[in-house]
């Protein structure tokens, strides 16, 4: 749609979305840092053709891009495992979505083509205003995948994956202020999709394999096939 028509239709309709929730269907895919919320989606997206848009990446990409005026701001609050703001992530998903199914539009196999797409959401929302734009303004979510193990085995897994990872947030202290963010931000937006009956918890302490024995099953029966 032609941004003024966006525009336009928006200050009429301040809560209209920008794509159609009957078309587009969006799971968010929520869990403490290194929960094995990328390993799973990773499977999704080869099961059920996904596409796999992960906030965290958008920002280390948007971070990195040459000229982008939000650089510094992004890696300032990557290393000290703060939330970026809002307008920021849901400006990139949002393009991020835009793109995709114009990508796909001529594609019709699973669930993608004529404007109509599937979405793995991952790591996103953070914090509850997040929430209420993406639903509200952007494309409301089907519901939450949640992975849930303890903070010792995502310590772990993060010191292991911070071996080759080249992330500047996987080390112990930064690792320490995300585990914090997460409890103190992110856990009242699973609370909060909890009391609409959205959660769909899975606990994530298990190999690769059977999470996604529980995953997979859990997105075949929302899905309808
Ligand atoms: N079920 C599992 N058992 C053991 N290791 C796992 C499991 N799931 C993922 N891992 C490993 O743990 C690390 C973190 O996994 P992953 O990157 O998928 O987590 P994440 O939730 O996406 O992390 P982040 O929130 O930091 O982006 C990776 O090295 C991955 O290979
Ligand atoms: O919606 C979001 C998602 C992520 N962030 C920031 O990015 C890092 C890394 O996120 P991962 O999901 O672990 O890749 C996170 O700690 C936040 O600082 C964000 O601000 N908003």
């Amino acid at each position: 749609m032609p941004a003024i028509i966006d525009k336009i239709k928006r200050l009429f309709h301040p809560h209209s979305e920008v794509f159609d929730h009957d078309k587009v269907f969006v799971i968010f895919v929520l869990g403490g840092p290194g929960a094995g919320k990328g390993t799973q989606c990773a499977k999704l997206v080869q099961e059920f053709g996904f596409s796999h848009l992960s906030a965290g990446d958008l920002l280390r990409a948007e971070q990195n891009r040459e000229g982008s005026q939000y650089g510094e701001l992004i890696r300032q609050n990557i290393r000290e495992g703060k939330i970026v703001p809002s307008e920021v992530t849901v400006g990139l998903l949002r393009n991020a979505i835009a793109a995709e199914l114009e990508k796909r539009k001529e594609n019709t196999e699973q669930g993608w083509g004529d404007g109509k797409g599937r979405f793995l959401v991952d790591g996103f929302p953070r914090q509850m205003d997040q929430a209420h734009i993406f639903d509200e303004q952007v494309c409301e979510s089907k519901f939450v995948l949640f992975f849930v193990t303890s903070e010792e085995v995502l310590l772990q897994r993060l010191l292991e994956r911070g071996k080759t990872s080249g992330r500047e947030d996987d080390n112990e202290e930064s690792i320490k202020k995300r585990f914090k963010t997460f409890v103190e931000t992110s856990m009242p937006v699973v609370e909060y999709y909890k009391k609409h009956d959205k959660v769909i918890e899975i606990d994530a302490t298990k190999s690769i394999d059977d999470v996604y024995t529980h995953t997979s099953a859990a997105v075949r029966e929302r899905l309808s096939i």
